[in-house]
């Protein structure tokens, strides 16, 4: 602790540092992904997240699904498109060409921080600690190339997956030195900067488009700063059935909804795998998070949260709830 720096202005850096960190997701269309960001929401107010989820939001998101983020406490910001250069590319999805926008989110620069998650993620236990990585790193967690999705690519042809990267030594003499760490960008921890938002797209204009579209992009760009953090905070279903002495399912504290067919708010249970019970036991949790009317916002109140927090830990204040109107 500085010795000359007085309380009050240490609770107004703490408080500042604060108000300049959020959670993040993305939403496009029309459709029913809506729905896993009301989840989210619902989700961070469980684990009491102390700090906001910024929805960026393209044009084609309706108003009424934007009225529902906004009564369930969400910052909902609206981005242009991003799109990628003409080319005859398939993408694994074909609507995988609108997560270019995605790359908006580096325009955010009212925030120093984001913890970034997809609308099909749900998060079971309190990662607030994540904005507290070192800054000039780009933190996401290591992606398995097990599944068909990623038969295009050499790690899948041989059977090499950096996840059990002893199983099948990779052919240096054939195929040059092993790939680089690849993650999965449905969860990762960025800087917004002006600078880097610009830098991207310009770099995406020179970019042929690929198979996992700004997944790729953002693992070619941020190569040389990427820093793999544990499963535990993005757990890709198909873990569960690749590298399941990789998955300590107790620990989890974040889970993609990624797999085909996994999507709670679609899940019929006929896909390949999706009958297994440690599937129906997460897509069951995401339910009760998602109609749990305990987690609604509740207004106002807890916009303030931020505040309040950090000025309980420094022990200025103490805070008692006011009692329930209801
Ligand atoms: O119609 C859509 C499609 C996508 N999204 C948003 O885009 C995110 C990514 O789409 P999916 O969740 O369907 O993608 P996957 O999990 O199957 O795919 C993976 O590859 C993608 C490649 O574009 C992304 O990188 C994604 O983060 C990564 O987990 C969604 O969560 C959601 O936030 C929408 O809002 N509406
Ligand atoms: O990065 C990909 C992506 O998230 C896919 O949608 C998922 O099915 C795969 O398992 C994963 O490797």
């Amino acid at each position: 602790m500085e010795p000359n720096v007085s309380k009050a202005t240490q609770i107004m850096r703490k408080t500042t540092a604060a108000a300049r960190r959020a959670y993040v997701t993305f939403l496009a269309g029309d459709g029913d992904y809506w729905k896993g960001v009301v989840g989210l929401a619902k989700g961070l107010r469980r684990v009491r997240s102390a700090y906001p989820l910024v929805v960026a939001v393209l044009p084609d998101v309706p108003d009424e699904h934007r009225l529902a983020l906004l009564d369930q406490g969400c910052v909902v910001r609206e981005i242009q498109p991003v799109y990628p250069p003409d080319s005859q590319t398939q993408f694994a999805m074909a609507y995988y060409v609108i997560n270019y926008s995605k790359l908006r989110i580096w325009e955010f620069i009212e925030y120093d921080r984001m913890v970034y998650l997809d609308a099909d993620i749900q998060v079971f236990d309190n990662i607030d600690h994540l904005f507290e990585l070192d800054k000039g790193f780009f933190y996401a967690v290591k992606d398995c190339f097990c599944e068909k999705t990623w038969s295009h690519t050499p790690q899948y042809k041989i059977g090499y997956c950096q996840q059990c990267p002893d199983k099948v030594t990779w052919p240096e003499h054939e195929l040059g030195p092993p790939p680089q760490l690849y993650f999965n960008a449905g969860m990762f921890v960025h800087e917004p900067s002006l600078a880097t938002a610009k830098d991207m797209l310009n770099t995406l204009l020179v970019t042929p488009p690929t198979p996992f579209a700004e997944q790729d992009f953002l693992n070619m760009f941020f190569q040389h700063k990427y820093m793999p953090i544990p499963p535990v905070y993005n757990l890709v279903l198909a873990m569960l059935w690749r590298h399941p002495d990789n998955v300590e399912l107790d620990k989890i504290k974040v889970v993609h909804y990624c797999a085909a067919g996994s999507k709670p708010w679609r899940y019929t249970g006929k896909e390949a795998n999706m009958d297994r019970d440690d599937i129906k036991i997460l897509v069951n949790k995401w339910w009760d998070i998602f109609n749990d009317e305990s987690l609604d916002y509740k207004g106002a109140d807890e916009a303030s949260q931020p505040l309040r927090t950090a000025l309980a830990e420094a022990g200025a204040v103490k805070y008692y709830p006011a009692p329930s109107a209801a």
